[in-house]
């Protein structure tokens, strides 16, 4: 079976989620105490989707304002971008948005844009409605979906999507020589969680 390196990066506002969703999709895992993410940090999964295997190559971006200049170096030759936003915070919703439009301006062509509702356990406490945020990821074409990292709630799913969307290999050989090319990244400045 082929295997196709996919780099994909999480985006979004400080404190919504976006190693939380990495640490459970990767090791099944939640920390209540987790701590802000410094730069990036990189953990791989591999995962089946039809006739192919699909190794992520994920990037967890700081969200914290003063690192957002290093996400392009993330985002660029990525084939999918997770941006997250906390259904509970309507700010973190507005900062979707700008990743939105600068992955448009300065993003690879053809990335793969998934949009992430997440902390959904905490829906008594919601500031985002999820009939919005379906319709803002419809009038871009992106993947919507809610999730919980914290009770496991479609974080699976959620790669499950990326994969489907991603159109299968036509010559495998080639897509080889690309993935080499791809797992070399400068390395990130700082690793935690899981
Ligand atoms: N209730 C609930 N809390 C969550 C969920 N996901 C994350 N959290 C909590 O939200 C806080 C921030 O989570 P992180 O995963 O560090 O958020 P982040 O987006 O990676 O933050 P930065 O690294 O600063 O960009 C932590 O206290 C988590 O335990 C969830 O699905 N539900």
């Amino acid at each position: 079976m082929a295997i196709r390196e996919l780099k994909v990066c999480l985006l979004g506002d400080t404190g919504v989620g976006k190693s939380s969703i990495v640490c459970r999709f990767v090791q099944d895992h939640f920390d209540h105490h987790i701590s802000p993410t410094i730069g990036a940090s990189f953990l791989t999964k591999t995962v089946p989707s039809g006739n192919e295997l699909h190794k992520f190559l994920i990037w967890d971006t700081a969200g914290q304002e003063r690192f957002h200049s290093l996400a392009p170096m993330y985002y660029r030759g990525s084939a999918a971008a997770v941006i997250v936003y906390d259904i509970t915070k309507l700010d973190s919703f507005q900062t979707l948005k700008r990743w939105v439009k600068e992955l448009k301006e300065h993003g690879p062509e053809d990335i793969v844009v998934a949009i992430a509702g997440n902390k959904n356990d905490l829906g008594d406490i919601r500031e985002v409605p999820m009939k919005e945020a379906k319709e803002f990821a419809d009038s871009i074409a992106a993947i919507f979906i809610e999730t919980s990292a914290r009770n496991a709630v479609n974080v699976e799913e959620l790669f499950q999507k990326i994969s489907k969307q991603i159109p299968p290999l036509e010559n495998p050989e080639v897509e080889s020589n690309d993935s080499f090319k791809l797992t070399r990244q400068p390395a990130p400045s700082y690793r935690r969680c899981c």
